[in-house]
């Protein structure tokens, strides 16, 4: 198996699958094509599928009113479905109709769980062809509510569950999952789902959207997906009380409890599936989630979504804002609210280009960027009681309570909010950054919509119609004095799909922080003079394949070149290689 390549494209063009592989009652195994071993690769006619009433019910093969008549005939299928037969084109029209009849959000989401459940690749042709649209639905900031309420949506478990109970048996738990060629994991302890805070183990519904948008997005395979909840319990109280919660019935494992469960898992991970399964942390607590990260960078493939993911796009948004605004990035200066993982996080890969571009060391560039935490802002008087990943940011200064007086006081040219605290983007606030900048670049990022610091129609009334805005969650837009304003989505769905992409293609066995550079700067290359123009710094996600395929690109070469990738000979076009290796949704013929 020593190309991803030809794993991905033989496991797409096992379009046909032999007569004889059609065994009634589908007792064969039915996800051949995509656990292709290496003999599999070599006779791909070996591989069968499921027929009659199981193929209907198994949602990698099924296809519903779109099987054929000569495909009802050899599958078992007569009398199983109406007469109709149905093009992929017109159940994907049928299905966009009668989800537009939803008003509740909620709804939508679950017609679409279901569909995933029922009809894979129908799910994912809808998502393609639909996403920005159906971005908000399976995703930021429907999924926020669906994991609010998972207990009580729950039907059918959509990933591995892993809690305290299956301690030392972690490994027999992956083999379980009937998928064997996982690539990506996204995996989530369920204590920071968005900024709605501990949700337990009903965080699962952040791994599997975010994994739907690998595929939908980044064109992983479905089945190369596994989305996993660590269940070590919750302290939400409300959750506790609730008849309905799915998880462990008990406060949060903490110390060594929880960093044996954990190391367990990653030790498993690398057993099962060896060292080129990337490992996305999604989600977890600040506190958690940078030690993760540290501990387990330089012995696994392993990205912390929240830290490097959300920082790589807003390095690509404040890049591509420079068109507007003008200046050279060392030449602006940077204020947040909110010092958690996404806030250092940014805070230090704009810290790192800054460095790059002038041959300054990331000590002296530090000093342009300043957060802003619930105490105030960070300065060097507050140092000793500081938690370790804010202390690089505890500059001089006097001490500052409230955000306004801060920005009054450093005069920041950009304003990132990442506290997960909603509604903190006062008028007050954006009406100083307006009479300190012409054009204020204003971010704010936390999701979902509740959660976010501002809306996009109080950026642009409260600045005058001069704010360069964009946010995590997203905002329709705004007309104000007679133009129409097009806010952007700052959101990590940009960079992950094609950086997990471009990972496994290049066969990455380690995330460099120069990766996140590359992804960043391939994000900000995709934006068009006329996104430019509709005051856009990303580009429309309606491109977000091709946008992923460079992203892909970027980052495998930036693999190559730092010799973390395993993959060789190193394919001559990237992004072509990058778009050949994508799945696609299209319903295979079988024979
Ligand atoms: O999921 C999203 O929309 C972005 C993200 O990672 C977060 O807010 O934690
Ligand atoms: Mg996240």
């Amino acid at each position: 198996m020593e190309s991803t390549f030809k794993e991905m494209r033989d496991g797409e063009s096992v379009l046909d699958l032999s007569p004889k592989a059609n065994v009634a009652g589908g007792v064969e195994d039915v996800y051949g094509e995509d656990r292709a071993t290496e003999d599999q690769l070599v006779t791909p006619w070996t591989i069968s599928i499921a027929s009659g009433y199981s193929l209907l019910r198994d949602p990698h093969h099924n296809k519903g009113l779109a099987f054929t008549e000569k495909e009802r005939d050899a599958h078992y299928l007569r009398g199983l479905l109406p007469p109709a037969v149905a093009t992929q084109e017109l159940q994907e029209k049928k299905l966009m109709e009668s989800l537009r009849k939803y008003e509740v959000p909620l709804q939508r989401y679950m017609a679409m769980m279901d569909l995933q459940e029922r009809n894979e690749r129908l799910f994912y042709k809808l998502l393609v062809d639909n996403v920005e649209e159906l971005l908000p639905v399976v995703y930021t900031p429907t999924v926020g509510e669906a994991c609010q309420k998972y207990g009580s949506i729950f039907r059918r478990p959509q990933g591995l569950y892993i809690s305290l109970k299956e301690k030392g048996k972690i490994l027999e738990v992956l083999k379980n999952w009937p998928e064997k060629s996982i690539q990506v994991i996204v995996v989530t302890d369920g204590e920071r789902i968005l900024g709605l805070g501990d949700l337990g183990c009903q965080g699962m519904g952040i791994p599997v959207g975010k994994l739907a948008l690998y595929t939908a997005l980044g064109g992983l395979r479905p089945s190369s997906c596994l989305p996993i909840t660590i269940d070590v319990g919750t302290n939400n109280e409300q959750l506790l009380q609730n008849e309905f919660y799915i998880g462990l019935r008990q406060k949060r494992a903490t110390g060594k409890e929880y960093t044996d469960l954990l190391h367990e898992f990653m030790c498993a991970v690398k057993q099962n599936y060896g060292e080129k399964v990337l490992v996305q942390f999604e989600d977890f607590a600040n506190h958690n989630a940078f030690e993760l990260l540290a501990k387990y960078g330089t012995s696994h493939l392993v990205f912390n979504d929240d830290i490097q993911g959300t920082a790589s796009v807003v390095l690509s948004g404040v890049v591509a804002a420079l068109k507007l605004v003008g200046g050279t990035l060392p030449e602006h200066k940077f204020l947040f609210l909110g010092a958690g993982e996404a806030g250092t996080g940014i805070a230090e890969l704009i810290a790192l280009e800054i460095s790059k571009q002038t041959k300054t060391p990331v000590e002296e560039t530090r000093k342009k960027i300043w957060l802003v935490d619930s105490k105030g802002l960070i300065v060097s008087s507050r140092k000793e009681s500081l938690q370790h990943f804010k202390k690089p940011w505890a500059h001089e200064h006097e001490p500052v309570k409230e955000l306004i007086d801060a920005v009054k006081a450093i005069k920041p040219t950009v304003l990132i909010g990442s506290s997960g605290v909603g509604k903190t983007f006062t008028k007050e606030v954006v009406e100083a950054m307006a009479s300190i900048n012409e054009k204020p670049i204003i971010l704010a990022l936390s999701n979902p919509t509740s959660q976010s610091e501002c809306t996009a129609e109080e950026a642009y009334k409260w600045s005058e119609g001069r704010a360069i805005f964009a946010s995590g969650s997203p905002f329709d837009p705004v007309e104000y004095n007679g133009k129409i304003f097009v806010p952007g989505q700052a959101n990590n769905a940009y960079i992950f799909p094609g950086l997990g992409l471009g990972l496994i293609i290049s066969g990455a066995i380690r995330v460099h922080d120069d990766m996140l550079l590359a992804a960043s700067e391939a994000l900000a290359g995709q934006v068009s003079q006329e996104n430019f123009d509709k005051g856009l710094i990303y580009p429309p996600f309606s491109n977000i394949r091709k946008i992923s395929a460079h992203i892909a690109a970027n980052v495998a070469a930036k693999a190559y070149e730092l010799g973390v990738a395993t993959r060789l000979p190193r394919p001559e076009n990237l992004v072509k290689h990058a778009e050949s290796c994508m799945y696609s949704p299209i319903y295979r013929n079988y024979r």
